[in-house]
């Protein structure tokens, strides 16, 4: 699914309004009837509802939700925020519409103080700015988004498109802006909701389509994406009955150290479960038996070595099609030097997480030295230490996208929806996982998946693509087993088979 800007939503709307044909003013009215119909389900006629509207058509919308809910019963009042003299051709035919059958209803703010007193247990309906919103809100209406905001403990907000002073393609991290339970968004996500600055202003966050013309949708293209299931289908490889273990090509996991050999077991487990052929981990001396003992189908290499590996780089099998390193192997100087001369000696395509990550932080130069396409899996501070520091979301997104291609590698920067930056350009956001992930070790199981997909000769967008949806998919699967609170990264290997079973309806039994 694509992620458009707001220019380009623009853009959509028009050539839905030429090409349909429909009218401006009936895309507002069902933009807003999506809108009045996800209220409807969820809130009692009888709630106190206060609708603010601005004076674009943003404010159109809030006006058409008023008018449809009044038409079913609901007790509605609206407030009007004159932030502007001007106003767009749609609101105002429908603010007439509404004082024609409604005048008791419209109320009008001009300051701060017009702000109302609500009722208990309102619903706030925030239609003040959406997509239009080019510049910071200021002055008395960045005080009535404070008002707003002010009420979200003890009264429902609920943002129409964006939650007003968000901007869509932009940061607002120090502007005033409404924080919303709830954002209802039309047709597309919108690149803000998707960056952990604006989370506790998007809420939950519901996408209500609106017929937005598919032609333009198509024809028109972004470096953001969406991954969705279809795409997942279209990239997933059933197996085929004549396959073998050769088939599905043999890795090499370099993980684990003394006292983090769980590092270890949780990548090799991963990688067998997400179907690779053959798995060989590379380990120190100390985890040796640990391996044997709890990952039976791996084969083992323990180093001489007691605690930590350092020849990892020696006596590579030609036969690997894959290498991932990091989890758990320390950044000692003797790691580091071997994980210098591995990367001197690879050629394909790797995957590097955790402590591989912290020493290339430590030694910059031999980011240059990791194999062209290789799959990097940092996390906020993992990719701070790499990249540096940033001082807003966007600016974080934009260096993401900008070492990816400079460097040809594929980056991803963990968080709720995981952004994957690629060397062509492209980032693609994935939405699937939930909070109960954020433990220690789901970022080892991730490594295991990567690595798995990549020996089994995905490619390597395929593979950090569908590697990331699997890992969230899976963690959600397991999540609505066990809670969030009481998932262990165990839980989501253990649910990856689910995973594959959804994707293949025709092996279930
Ligand atoms: N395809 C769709 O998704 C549809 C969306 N719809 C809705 O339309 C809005 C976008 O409407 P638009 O009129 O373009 O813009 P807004 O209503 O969001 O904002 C315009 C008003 O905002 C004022 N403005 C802008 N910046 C500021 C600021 N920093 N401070 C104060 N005021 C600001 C602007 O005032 P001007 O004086 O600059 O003119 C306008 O008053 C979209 O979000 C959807 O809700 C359609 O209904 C259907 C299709
Ligand atoms: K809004």
């Amino acid at each position: 699914m694509k992620i458009f800007s707001a220019a380009q939503i623009r853009e959509a709307d028009a050539y839905t309004i030429a090409h349909e044909p429909v009218s401006s003013a009936m895309l507002m009215e069902r933009a807003a009837a999506a809108c009045a119909g996800w209220l409807r389900a969820r809130f009692m006629a009888d709630t106190p509802l206060y609708i603010f509207c601005g004076k674009g058509n943003n404010g159109g919308d809030g006006l058409v939700i008023a008018r449809l809910l009044l038409l079913r019963g609901y007790n509605v009042e609206v407030y009007v925020v004159h932030n502007s003299d001007k106003t767009s051709a749609d609101r105002a035919a429908n603010y007439t519409l509404l004082e024609k059958e409604h005048p008791h209803l419209l109320h009008h703010i001009h300051a701060r103080h017009d702000f109302p007193t609500l009722a208990p247990g309102a619903l706030v309906i925030d239609a003040i700015f959406g997509t239009g919103l080019s510049r910071p809100v200021d002055g008395w209406v960045a005080g009535i988004l404070h008002s707003i905001s002010e009420l979200k403990d003890r009264h429902t907000i609920v943002a129409i498109d964006m939650p007003s002073g968000v901007m869509a393609d932009g940061s607002s991290l120090h502007a005033p802006c409404v924080h919303a339970r709830y954002t209802l968004s039309f047709e597309f996500y919108k690149l803000a909701f998707l960056l952990p600055e604006n989370a506790e202003r998007v809420g939950e966050l519901h996408i209500l389509p609106i017929g937005l013309h598919p032609t333009y949708i198509a024809q028109t293209t972004t470096p953001y994406h969406i991954i969705d299931e279809q795409t997942i289908r279209t990239i997933y490889q059933p197996r085929k009955p004549f396959s073998h273990k050769g088939t599905f090509g043999h890795a090499l996991l370099i993980a684990g150290s003394f006292g983090k050999m769980g590092a270890a077991v949780l990548a090799a487990k991963a990688c067998l479960r997400a179907g690779v052929g053959l798995l060989t981990l590379h380990v120190p001396r100390c985890g040796y038996e640990i391996i044997q003992s709890t990952v039976p189908a791996a084969m083992c290499v323990a180093e001489v070595e007691e605690q930590y590996s350092i020849h990892f780089h020696e006596g590579l099998n030609p036969a690997y099609k894959c290498i991932g390193v990091g989890p758990g192997i320390g950044t000692e100087t003797a790691t580091a030097r071997s994980l210098e001369r591995l990367l001197e000696a690879v050629k394909a395509p790797m995957v590097l997480d955790a402590d591989a990550l912290n020493i290339i932080g430590t030694y910059p130069a031999l980011l240059q030295k990791v194999p062209k396409n290789s799959l990097l899996t940092p996390h906020p501070k993992e990719f701070e230490r790499l990249f540096g520091a940033t001082s807003d979301d966007f600016e974080r997104l934009s260096l993401l996208g900008k070492k990816a291609v400079e460097l040809q590698l594929y980056i991803l920067l963990k968080g709720r929806y995981t952004a994957i930056a690629c060397p062509d350009g492209a980032v693609y956001f994935n939405t699937t996982g939930n909070p109960g992930m954020a433990t220690g070790g789901s970022g080892d199981v991730l490594t295991g998946i990567l690595t798995s997909l990549l020996a089994q000769g995905y490619s390597p967008k395929a593979a950090i693509v569908f590697g990331v949806w699997l890992h969230g998919s899976a963690g959600d699967q397991a999540a609505a087993r066990l809670s969030e609170e009481a998932l262990l990264p165990e839980d989501i290997i253990d649910s990856l088979g689910q995973v594959f079973i959804r994707l293949s309806p025709d092996k279930r039994i």
